[in-house]
C-alpha cells in the first residue's frame, strides 16, 4: 500500500478559494481523517486526491507516483486505482450485489471466474456473503452501505477515499458501522482517507487526524494530540467541549473578570489572554490545599446519564464543569480548575 502526499494543493471555485496550499501526508497503511465544519473543503481535498477535481496548483503523489502535477501531470480518476464511498452510497439499483460489486473487475476486463470468485472474496469480507443475490431495494441502508464498500474494495484499490459515508445511517447504527469499519481497515491495512464533520467519528476511528478550517489546516495529530493539546481556539471548541475563558495576565497569574483572586497559570504572557479548559477537568469538591479553588455557584444542572453537566459562574463567566458529583441546582459550591487542565492561547 502506498503512502499519500499533498504538496501546496490550492483549488478555487471561480472567485471562491477552497484550498490554500493545502499540505498533508498520510503513512502507509494509516486511517487518516479530514475533519472540519461544512464547507471547509474536506470533500475538495478528497475528490482532487481521486482525480474527480483538479486542483489549481501543487501535487498529489500516492508513493512514489505522482498523479498530479499542476498542469503537468492530471493521471485520470479510473487510473488512479482508488476506492471511493460517497455519502449515497450510489449503488446501482437495477444490478444485484453480485454485478454492483463486480462492476469495477469488469471494467477492468477481469475475466469471469476471477471476477466471481474476488466478488465472493470480498462479499464475504464486508459479511455479506449469503447476499450475493439480493438487490439494493432489499437490504437495509448499512447493508447497501456495505455494499458500496466492498465495491470500493473488489479492484484491491491503492487508497480507500470514504466521504461521510455513515451520514444516511441511524445514531446506533453509525456507532456500529465506525466499529466495523476500522476493524475492517486494519485488518486488510489499506491507507485510507476518511472525510467526516462528527468529531466523534473522527476521534474514535483515526490514527490521526486533520482538523480544516476554511480550505487551510490548523491541526494534524493523534486523536489524543488534538483533543488534549488543541493548537488554538478552534481546534479546542470543534474537537469537543470547552470553556474559553477571557482574563488578565500578569507574572503567572490569571485575573478573570468579577472573580476576587487569581488562577495560577505558569507560561501565561502577560497581558489580554484566552484560557480553554476542558468540563471534565475542572474539579468538584476538591481535596484540601488544592491548587486553584474556586467558589462557585450552580447556575443550571442537566443529568446526562453518565455524568452531571453543570454550568458554574466563575466571576462573570460561565464554566461548564463535568461530573459524577451530585450538587443542587443554587448551591454554592467549591471548584478547582487545575493548572495542568488550562490551556493558554
Ligand atoms: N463543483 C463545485 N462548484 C462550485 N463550488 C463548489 C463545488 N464543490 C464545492 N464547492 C464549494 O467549495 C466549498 C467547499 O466545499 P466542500 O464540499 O469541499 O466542503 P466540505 O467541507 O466537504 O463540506 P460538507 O461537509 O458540507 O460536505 C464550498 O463553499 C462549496 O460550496
Amino acid at each position: 500500500m502506498p503512502d499519500l502526499t499533498l504538496t501546496s494543493v490550492a483549488k478555487s471555485f471561480g472567485s471562491n478559494a477552497v484550498l490554500h496550499d493545502l499540505d498533508l501526508h498520510v503513512d502507509e497503511g494509516e486511517f487518516f481523517t479530514l475533519l472540519g465544519p461544512s464547507g471547509c473543503g474536506k470533500s475538495t481535498t478528497l475528490w482532487s486526491i481521486a482525480g474527480l477535481h483538479s486542483p489549481d496548483r501543487g501535487t498529489i503523489a500516492f508513493g512514489d507516483r505522482v498523479v498530479f502535477d499542476g498542469g503537468r501531470i492530471d493521471v485520470p480518476p479510473e487510473r488512479r486505482n482508488c476506492g471511493v464511498v460517497f455519502q449515497s452510497y450510489a449503488v446501482w439499483p437495477h444490478l444485484s450485489v453480485h454485478d454492483n460489486v463486480g462492476y469495477p473487475l469488469k471494467l477492468r476486463r477481469v475475466g469471469h471466474a476471477a471476477r466471481a470468485a474476488r466478488v465472493r472474496e470480498v462479499l464475504d469480507l464486508v459479511e455479506l456473503g449469503a447476499y450475493e443475490k439480493r438487490y439494493p431495494h432489499e437490504l437495509s441502508g448499512g447493508q447497501q452501505q456495505r455494499v458500496a464498500l466492498a465495491r470500493a474494495l473488489a479492484h484491491q484499490p491503492d487508497l480507500l477515499l470514504l466521504d461521510e459515508p455513515f451520514s444516511n445511517l441511524d445514531a446506533k447504527l453509525r456507532e456500529r458501522a465506525r466499529e466495523w469499519l476500522r476493524a475492517l481497515q486494519q485488518r486488510i491495512g489499506v491507507t485510507t482517507v476518511f472525510v467526516t464533520h462528527d468529531q466523534d467519528e473522527a476521534l474514535s476511528m483515526s490514527d490521526r487526524l486533520l482538523v480544516m478550517d476554511q480550505g487551510r489546516v490548523r491541526q494534524i495529530g493523534t486523536p489524543e494530540e488534538v483533543y488534549r493539546i488543541p493548537a488554538d481556539e478552534f481546534v479546542a471548541d470543534f474537537v469537543g467541549t470547552v470553556n474559553l475563558l477571557s482574563g488578565r495576565a500578569s507574572g503567572g497569574q490569571v485575573w478573570l473578570a468579577g472573580l476576587g483572586q487569581p488562577l495560577t497559570v505558569p507560561g501565561a504572557p502577560d497581558g489580554e489572554v484566552r484560557l480553554g479548559v476542558r468540563p471534565e477537568l475542572v474539579v468538584v469538591q476538591p481535596a484540601p490545599g488544592a491548587v486553584n479553588t474556586v467558589a462557585a455557584k450552580v447556575r443550571s444542572r442537566a443529568f446526562l446519564g453518565d455524568h452531571y453537566r453543570y454550568v458554574v459562574g466563575l466571576g462573570e463567566q460561565d464554566l461548564v464543569v463535568h461530573s459524577l458529583a451530585p450538587v443542587e441546582h443554587g448551591s454554592e459550591l467549591t471548584v478547582e480548575v487545575p493548572p495542568g487542565a488550562i490551556r493558554v492561547f
